[in-house]
């Protein structure tokens, strides 16, 4: 029989999500501050390298972190990365946490329709 939850399926366990919780906007959206709640996330080596080399995508941090990564995107309403990143790592950019949402995984849809920014080389 078929497993329930599909392949690709992430898991970010309910003790990461509170240590989480005071660092990320309200989930009722009852916070209406004037600018944009926005959170920096990205991973650096110790010497603070954010690849091997310009262009090369490169996996630094581990699967706790990456899956971080992952339930914050189904906490904010768009997700922006630069061009070099786009050309670079053809990210997906979706959120497959079980019982969160987006590719494949359980529950509501929470990264759908989320917004992606990318500023061109004309500033746009
Ligand atoms: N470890 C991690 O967490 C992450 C690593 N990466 C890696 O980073 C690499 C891509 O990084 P990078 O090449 O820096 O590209 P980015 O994706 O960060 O794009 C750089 C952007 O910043 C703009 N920019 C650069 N300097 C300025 C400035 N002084 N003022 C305003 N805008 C500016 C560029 O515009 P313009 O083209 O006009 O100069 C461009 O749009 C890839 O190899 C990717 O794998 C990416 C994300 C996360
Ligand atoms: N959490 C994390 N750890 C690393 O080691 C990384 N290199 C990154 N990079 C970011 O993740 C994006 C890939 O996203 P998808 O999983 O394909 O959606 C990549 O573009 C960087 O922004 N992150």
């Amino acid at each position: 029989m078929a497993s329930p939850i599909p392949n690709d399926a992430t898991e970010f366990p309910e003790t990461d999500r509170l240590f989480l919780e005071p660092h990320l906007p309200p989930k009722d959206g009852s916070s209406h501050p004037a600018l944009p709640f926005t959170t920096l996330t990205f991973a650096t080596s110790l010497d603070s390298s954010l690849t091997l080399s310009p262009g090369t995508p490169t996996a630094i941090s581990g699967p706790q972190p990456e899956a971080m990564t992952l339930y914050l995107r189904s906490r904010h309403d768009g997700i922006l990365i630069g061009v070099g990143t786009a050309v670079a790592d053809d990210p997906s950019l979706n959120c497959h946490i079980v019982g969160v949402g987006g590719s494949g995984a359980m529950g509501s849809t929470a990264s759908q329709g989320q917004l992606l920014l990318i500023p061109l080389p004309d500033g746009t």
